[in-house]
């Protein structure tokens, strides 16, 4: 978990004297989508003991996640800043999140096994190793301790080249090891390839096929590979599909058109909290790749990292459009 600060509409970060604050992390942020999907969901994290440690872990229990397993320990919190896309100006993020109080803890400082104890899936992000040797280390913990208890393993991979290069890292082996025991992967045919070494060629579909069966070859225990397939037509306007194969099937839906965007971060997460919803309950490839995709579009019409909408309203969803009264 980690608190965003964003300056107030096109800004640039350098001459703001205003910043807005939410929380974020690509596990928390499906976290709380899950939950209001109607999920029980229990998050595990570390967090200071300090007034931001609070609105992190507050953030994630007035949405109803369970947050017993959310301790406190020295060191700070992480920070990123996000300048949104603007015309023709790339959107950016810069982190400050070196020694935070999460990357510092140990696994020894987590009950991994107790807070697994009930569950139907263990979601865990590519972006927890990424933060450095203890991050590997808390992350690889987590996994064994899924594996050990026999809790199935989603692993987005959530690829951050900024978080791997800042250290002495070797992403290609750490992410292998994680992907080799998830179930789920979300990640397109560019994290295969990472993770393969091998590029996959083709168009659009065919690549991404190609891509799901040699990952399904290389890891056997993967049941179900999910991606977003996005197209930027201009900043606040892009297409998105979703796409989800499965060892004997795949479905990818058609694109989605997405204007007058408000805030595109996040919007992987969204797309998990909704694939996960469905595989949970054992929905095809289809009916998986639409509720994603709904989540994931919705978000783009949400500010701050995090959306937290009912089943009905995900239901509901047709696109967007006028008021409803
Ligand atoms: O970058 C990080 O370290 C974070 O965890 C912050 C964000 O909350 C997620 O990155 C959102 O991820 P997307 O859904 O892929 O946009």
């Amino acid at each position: 978990m980690l608190l965003r600060l964003t300056p107030p509409g096109q800004v640039p970060l350098a001459r703001t004297p205003l910043l807005g604050i939410d929380v974020g992390g690509a596990e928390a942020n499906v976290a709380i989508a899950l939950s209001a999907l109607g999920r029980p969901v229990r998050a595990v994290s570390l967090v200071p003991d300090n007034p931001l440690g609070q609105m992190a872990r507050g953030a994630l229990g007035s949405a109803g996640v369970d947050i017993s397993r959310i301790t406190t320990g020295p060191g700070r919190m992480g920070l990123y800043f996000f300048e949104q896309p603007s015309g023709p100006i790339a959107g950016r993020v810069t982190y400050d999140r070196a020694y935070s109080a999460f990357v510092a803890a140990t696994p020894d400082q987590f009950d991994f096994a107790g807070a697994l104890d009930g569950a139907a899936l263990l979601h865990i992000s590519g972006i927890t190793p990424a933060l450095g040797p203890g991050g590997v280390a808390l992350a690889e913990a987590a996994v064994a301790a899924a594996k050990a208890a026999g809790v199935p393993i989603c692993f987005d991979g959530n690829y951050r080249s900024n978080l791997w290069s800042a250290w002495d890292s070797d992403p290609r082996a750490i992410l292998t090891r994680l992907v080799g025991e998830a179930e789920v992967l979300i990640g397109n045919h560019r994290d295969i390839s990472l993770l393969l070494g091998e590029q996959f060629s083709g168009d659009g579909p065919d690549r991404r096929r190609l891509a799901a069966e040699a990952a399904f070859a290389a890891f056997p225990k993967l049941k179900l590979i999910a991606s977003t397939a996005r197209h930027v037509v201009a900043a606040s306007t892009h297409e998105l599909a979703a796409r989800v194969d499965l060892r004997n099937d795949h479905w990818q839906t058609d694109d989605m058109r997405i204007e007058n965007i408000v805030d595109r971060i996040g919007t992987g997460d969204a797309f998990a909290a909704g694939l996960l919803l469905r595989y949970l309950e054992g929905a095809g490839a289809r009916e998986m790749a639409r509720s994603a995709l709904a989540m994931a579009a919705m978000k783009h019409g949400v500010p701050g990292d995090t959306i937290a909408v009912t089943r009905a309203e995900l239901e509901a969803f047709d696109g967007g459009g006028d008021v409803r009264r």
